[in-house]
């Protein structure tokens, strides 16, 4: 099972691809919103962040290695036993439940960064999960949502190209009715006392096989929304 998510081939492929564009994104904007020293071997000490709908933890540990306090939620049990004994393997303390962002918003959990990447689009409740990813950050925290649009380039590229003919994800992954455009996100966002303050693209390159930012949207994006901090 733990290979299932960590295998950099296997069924979470393209998350495995991701990285490191999400990963530059996330540290680029943690350093400066926090003011913290890109050289730092930890720069993200004593910053406490949440990885709503973690999976197998691949966004969690390299967090925990640059110093964040990280906290993984997933709906799944299954996938926090993966992500737990991996984090284990790996010698690193991270904070796994097996719980949903709307049981954790309840209790009133709050952090300096939350991280909802690649979840929203699996999601029944749009609206509500994300009020909860929003009621989780703390004022003047950040949050980062990374999403497929809802364009026929997205159809043809994420549905047919990925699932049929590239065979990245297994076939109904995605269900294309849910894929969310970048103003819906900033809707909700807004609604939710979130200021969207950055977005990027996010785009496949053939010949280098990698991701790379990109003002294109119109396929796979990234949102990062700011907390107003309490007045
Ligand atoms: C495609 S995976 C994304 C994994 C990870 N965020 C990444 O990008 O590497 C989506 C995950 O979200 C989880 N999930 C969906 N809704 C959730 C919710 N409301 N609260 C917590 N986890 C949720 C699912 O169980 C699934 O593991
Ligand atoms: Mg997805």
């Amino acid at each position: 099972m733990a290979e299932e998510w960590w295998d950099p081939k296997g069924k979470f492929k393209p998350l495995h691809k991701f990285q490191p564009v999400r990963l530059g994104y996330i540290r680029e904007h943690l350093l400066t919103h926090f003011g913290r020293d890109p050289n730092a071997m930890r720069p993200f000490e004593g910053l406490s962040v949440i990885d709503v709908g973690c999976g197998g933890g691949l966004l969690c540990e390299p967090l925990a290695r640059l110093g964040a306090t990280v906290t993984g939620i997933d709906a799944a049990e299954r996938n926090i036993k993966i992500a737990s004994l991996h984090a284990e393997q790996s010698g690193l303390a991270i904070d796994y439940r097996a719980t949903t962002s709307e049981a954790l918003a309840a209790t009133g959990a709050r952090f300096d960064v939350v991280l909802n990447m690649e979840v929203v689009e699996h999601v029944d409740n749009v609206p509500l999960y994300m009020k909860s990813c929003a009621d989780l950050v703390a004022p003047g925290g950040l949050m980062f949502t990374a999403t497929l649009n809802r364009t026929m380039r997205a159809y043809a590229l994420a549905i047919v190209g990925a699932e049929y003919v590239l065979r990245w994800l297994p076939r109904g992954t995605h269900d294309w009715k849910k894929f969310l455009t970048p103003e819906e996100i900033e809707t909700l966002l807004k609604r939710f006392g979130m200021k969207p303050v950055d977005e990027t693209g996010v785009v496949y390159h053939p010949l280098g096989d990698e991701w790379r930012k990109s003002p294109d949207m119109g396929v796979n994006y990234m949102i990062l929304a700011e907390k107003p901090k309490a007045n």
